[in-house]
């Protein structure tokens, strides 16, 4: 395996040779072997003790030691790497689970094992995933009769066969070679548990799910039929879900393209946008491209992110005045060909995509083509700060067998109620849930580990410092190496994510600490501020900085806490407290990809976010459950704690969840800037800042006595003589 490759993922640089040798160096502060802690599934970890089991027909065994993998990569080189492989972890935890849980089965009985009931049980429980069919299709008894299939609330359990390794993705699924190619030269060579429980569910047919499904009896049904569902996925950060949905487009695309290609008699296909996935930054759009790009090397499969300006179609091309030329043939096809969308999955934001898709006078035209619909981060797509913007593009995706799936480290019940009720609805709209138009239709929900609940394998730390001037100096303590670790300012090697409520916030911090790193360390120069303010350039420079290694802690504000995948970062601090317990879960999940161990996520509070720090120390204490762990001194929310901290409002956790903490919001203005001083992000007293602002007032009046001088010099001499007045 390339080991520059790897250091590249999620950039665009391909040949990152120099950049790599140039930037990480001994210096690199994350350079040295990473930290192990406890297996993220506590049931995996009995179960893998083991380190071989074997299933009828299958001999299913841990695989991959560092040596599997032919090439090891240097410590200091793995910087932003992939970190020990994920098979070589399994060994290195001793055997036992982890995030990123693989597996291989060497089958022993054939190349297509089928596995029994109870053995896709087994080895679903082991990984703790649940598949649940929401709704669907049922066929209902009436006396002798049986009644047409109707849509019912089923909410049963199913077991489908699970995915063991990737090379079932083509004996069984059928995936193209080119695609299994792609897949083994990205390094995925097994799949994660999300992958493991999502893809035989969106490939394969019915008859995979298990007996026990509703109005589907294996007897009565044609085998290898496919059912349209509807899939919500539920499973960790970093583990893997983009890989996930990603395979399950080429697929679909691939074999429509197949098919296409076959019946125009070997015609090309028509082209037009077929997949939409939607998610909420540019940040995680640009990343969500280019891994689908390296996917979709070579298989004829076009992935793009949607730009500004870009229209899905050619009226609104048209429509659009700035776009419009002089109204010529030439001129139109010009412009036609450069802000048509030309691909077959597209990304995007959800306002940019509406734009696309909508004229000067704001109505939105459908999409009939586009087939498959991919909320990412699916709970702040239906959140009311997206929701109308994404619900307007789902009904515009009018297709009659339009596949949806939602994916999320964190889905409450109120959004998945949400997304229920819109898929029944759109299919009532479309006099899709008559029984003979619709008759195998489901909603599955995936659960992968624990619902809604962060990492287990970070360690989570809720420090108090009291007050805005306390947070900073414990953020300066762990800047500085020669800081020593106590358990109030745990040691945090760079590269480490900083995040603040607000941008004002995030650029005031950044200026407090940009002389902090040491000049022949990098200075100024390894501490970066992103927020929403910045140029999408400036942005993606940043982005990019920070995935090389060229900056080392980076200050930003929820922009960041969703999808974004940097792999080889040591932690995350919450300088201000998260707004909810989601955006916890989501902010810590940048640390600790894959099953990455020895992450840490430090959350700093003070006095005034002691009525909100209930929402955080809820999750640090059910993640510390479910790892079993006994916390140390100091270490994740002693019971006392947890005991004594107010419980919050179901007012308050919607204002906060609005507003964040409010003071913290206080500007200048406001209150005679009283409440804004105290929450100000600075470590100077109020008499330095007095001096200061005086001298500040002394070289500003200075300058513009200077001016009213130069300005009355030059006055002077532009006035015209005009003789001596009688
Ligand atoms: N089967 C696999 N083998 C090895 N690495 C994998 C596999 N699947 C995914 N990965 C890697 O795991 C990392 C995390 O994946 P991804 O970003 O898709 O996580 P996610 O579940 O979407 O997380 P989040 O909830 O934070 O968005 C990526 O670097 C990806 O390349």
């Amino acid at each position: 395996m390339d080991m520059f490759k790897l250091l590249a993922r999620s950039t665009n640089i391909q040949k990152s040779d120099s950049i790599v040798k140039k930037n990480v160096g001994p210096c690199v502060p994350s350079a040295g072997p990473s930290k192990h802690t406890l297996p993220l599934f506590k049931d995996g970890l009995g179960s893998h003790n083991e380190g071989e089991r074997s299933y009828r027909g299958t001999k299913r065994k841990r695989v991959g030691s560092e040596d599997d993998r032919g090439d090891s990569i240097p410590d200091q080189l793995n910087f932003f790497g992939e970190g020990p492989s994920l098979t070589s972890k399994m060994n290195e935890t001793d055997g036992r689970n982890r995030g990123a849980e693989v597996l291989k089965v060497e089958s022993t009985e054939g190349d297509d094992p089928e596995l029994s009931e109870t053995e896709c049980r087994q080895i679903l429980k082991q990984h703790k995933i649940k598949t649940t069919i929401l709704a669907g299709t049922q066929t209902v008894r009436n006396g002798q009769k049986h009644q047409p299939t109707r849509y019912k609330d089923i909410r049963v359990q199913i077991f489908p066969q699970p995915l063991t390794t990737f090379g079932e993705l083509r004996s069984k699924y059928g995936i193209s070679k080119r695609l299994a190619a792609n897949l083994e030269a990205q390094g995925y060579t097994e799949p994660t548990e999300v992958q493991l429980g999502s893809l035989p569910i969106l490939l394969g047919p019915i008859e995979n799910w298990g007996l026990d499904i509703p109005g589907a009896k294996k007897t009565k049904m044609k085998r290898q039929s496919r059912a349209d569902i509807d899939l919500l996925t539920i499973a960790p950060t970093g583990s893997g879900k983009t890989l996930g949905f990603m395979i399950h487009l080429l697929y679909e695309l691939m074999k429509e393209r197949q098919a296409l290609m076959q019946s125009l008699d070997e015609e090309h296909p028509a082209r037009g946008v077929r997949a939409l996935i939607i998610a909420p930054t540019h940040e995680l759009t640009d990343q969500i491209v280019n891994e689908g790009r390296k996917l979709a090397l070579g298989t004829g499969i076009k992935v793009s992110g949607l730009k500004k300006g870009m229209k899905l179609h050619l009226e609104l091309v048209d429509e659009d005045e700035q776009v419009n030329g002089d109204g010529s043939e030439d001129e139109k096809t010009r412009r036609q060909n450069k802000y048509m969308v030309k691909s077959d999955i597209l990304v995007s934001t959800p306002l940019l995509l509406l734009h696309a898709i909508s004229t000067n006078g704001s109505t939105i035209l459908p999409v009939p083509d586009v087939r498959f619909l991919v909320l990412d981060e699916a709970d702040v797509l239906l959140d009311p700060l997206f929701r109308a913007q994404t619900l307007g593009i789902w009904t515009a995706c009018s297709h009659p067998s339009l596949r949806t799936s939602l994916w999320s480290a964190t889905i409450g019940s109120s959004i998945e109620t949400l997304a229920q009720t819109f898929i029944l609805d759109r299919r009532r709209k479309l006099g899709l849930s008559q029984a003979s138009k619709d008759p195998a239709h489901h909603i599955i929900r995936l659960v992968v580990g624990l619902k809604d609940s962060a990492i287990p394998n970070v360690s989570h730390r809720l420090v108090y410092s009291a007050s805005e001037q306390g947070k900073l100096l414990a953020l300066r303590q762990l800047l500085h190496p020669s800081a020593t670790p106590t358990t109030e300012a745990p040691s945090l090697q760079p590269p480490f994510l900083i995040f603040t409520q607000t941008i004002p916030r995030a650029i005031a911090l950044h200026s407090e600490l940009l002389y902090d790193i040491p000049i022949e360390a990098g200075g100024s120069s390894r501490i970066a501020v992103l927020h929403s303010d910045l140029s999408d350039t400036a942005r993606s420079n940043i982005m990019a900085d920070f995935r090389k290694g060229q900056i080392w802690i980076l200050i930003t504000t929820d922009l960041l806490s969703r999808g974004i995948d940097f792999r080889g970062i040591n932690g995350v601090v919450n300088y201000d407290i998260p707004n909810t317990s989601a955006s916890y879960i989501h902010r810590v999940g940048r640390t600790g990809r894959q099953g990455r161990q020895g992450g840490v996520a430090m959350t700093l509070y003070t006095k005034e976010d002691i009525p909100y720090v209930k929402n955080v120390a809820n999750v640090i204490a059910a993640s510390e459950r479910a790892k079993g762990q006994v916390k140390g001194e100091g270490e994740g929310v002693q019971k006392w704690l947890l005991d004594a901290l107010p419980d919050l409002s179901k007012k308050t956790k919607k204002e906060l969840k609005r507003r964040g903490v409010e003071s913290r919001r206080a500007t200048v203005e406001k209150e005679g800037g009283r409440e804004a001083r105290r929450m100000r992000i600075s470590t100077k007293s109020g008499y330095e800042r007095q001096l200061e602002n005086k001298r500040k007032g002394a070289v500003a009046g200075t300058r513009r006595r200077m001016a009213q001088v130069e300005a009355g010099a030059e006055g002077g001499d532009d006035e015209e003589w005009g003789g001596i007045e009688n």
